[in-house]
């Protein structure tokens, strides 16, 4: 091997090994990409209104929810900086199991905040809020927790990005989520794309973002962007809040002890995004954390033959 190729090699294996790095940190972007978070957040602040609120349940169930009404629950700057503060309480809750992303007031989210949006509208900010969104939002995905996105109302721009960056969307009637990007001369920003084509596919990914097509709760499920249809509860009376009716859906993939579900929600992800080879050796790893554990163990002696 000459020198010029042991080199090129040694860089490769260098870049694959922060690649990993980064991958199990939980961060797409750091200083080496120009990106410092403090700076972000700082300018983010300026743009204030709204807010992201979190419930944690004793049910090992959260709710979190896009909280700004007054402009259909749009993203100002000072929500994008608390969305990340709420993963990260998210990030170390250790009886947590699942996660339920809704907005308030019927709505779920109509994107960025346009009114931040035309306050930095220059390529070196948008850049910024792009790195940012796709960080938190990145990570809100890798949380060991399952989650939900109950979409009633509308998701458009980043709020559509939104229902990407959660394992599972629910759809209540009259429901649409919608990339509008095209619409705006832009494409998607936080991530929204890249979710979307292992969502759908690459052909109805083109699709939906190529037409800005509105997707309403039965083109959903015919193209797997939806998981599942909730009924209106406004229309029965006595029907379940749309909440509850996600969280009956949810406990499904909830039910049992937290550390096996967080075990199963890291052996998908490093199935998602791993090499074959990477991800063989991680599910070893954390077949290993559960082989002999308590719930392993019970399960084993309550089982006769
Ligand atoms: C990278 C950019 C991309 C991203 O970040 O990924 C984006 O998200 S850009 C934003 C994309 N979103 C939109 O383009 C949606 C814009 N809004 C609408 O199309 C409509 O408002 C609606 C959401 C379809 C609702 O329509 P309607 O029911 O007729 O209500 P109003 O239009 O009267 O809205 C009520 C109220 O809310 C304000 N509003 C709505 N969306 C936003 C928003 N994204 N940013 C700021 N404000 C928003 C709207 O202006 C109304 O306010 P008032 O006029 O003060 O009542």
């Amino acid at each position: 091997m000459t020198a010029e190729l042991r080199d090129s090699s040694r860089e490769i294996l260098h870049h694959y090994v922060i690649l990993l790095q980064r991958q199990s940190s939980g961060f797409v972007y750091s200083s080496t990409h120009g990106f410092n978070q403090n700076e972000v957040r700082e300018k983010l602040q300026a743009f204030t209104g709204g807010s992201i609120d979190l419930l944690k349940q004793d049910s090992g169930i959260a709710v979190l929810t896009i909280n700004n009404p007054s402009r259909m629950n749009a993203f100002s700057g000072s929500m994008m900086v608390e969305l990340e503060e709420r993963v990260s309480q998210l990030e170390s809750w250790t009886d947590g199991k699942g996660l339920i992303v809704c907005g308030a007031a019927g709505t779920f989210c109509s994107g960025s905040d346009l009114n931040a949006v035309k306050a930095i509208c220059n390529p070196q900010d948008g850049m910024k809020m792009c790195m940012f969104m796709q960080d938190a939002l990145t990570r809100l995905l890798r949380l060991p927790l399952v989650s939900v996105a109950l979409v009633e109302g509308r998701a458009l721009g980043g709020g559509a990005e939104l229902t990407t960056a959660c394992d599972f969307r629910l759809m209540a009637s009259d429901s649409v989520i919608q990339f509008v990007h095209k619409h705006m001369g832009l494409v998607p920003g936080w991530g929204g794309a890249a979710r979307l084509v292992h969502i759908v596919g690459s052909q109805n990914a083109l699709k939906l973002l190529g037409g800005a097509l509105k997707v309403d709760n039965q083109f959903g499920l015919q193209i797997g962007l939806a998981d599942g249809v909730l009924e209106a509860s406004q229309i029965k009376q006595g029907a379940e809040s749309l909440i509850q009716q996600a969280e009956n859906w949810l406990s499904c993939y909830t039910k049992g002890p937290a550390p096996v579900i967080h075990a199963l929600k890291k052996v998908v992800l490093s199935g998602r995004e791993l090499l074959l080879l990477d991800a063989l050796r991680t599910e070893k790893d954390v077949f290993g954390t559960v082989w002999g554990g308590p719930a392993n163990l019970q399960a084993l002696a309550s089982k006769t033959y």
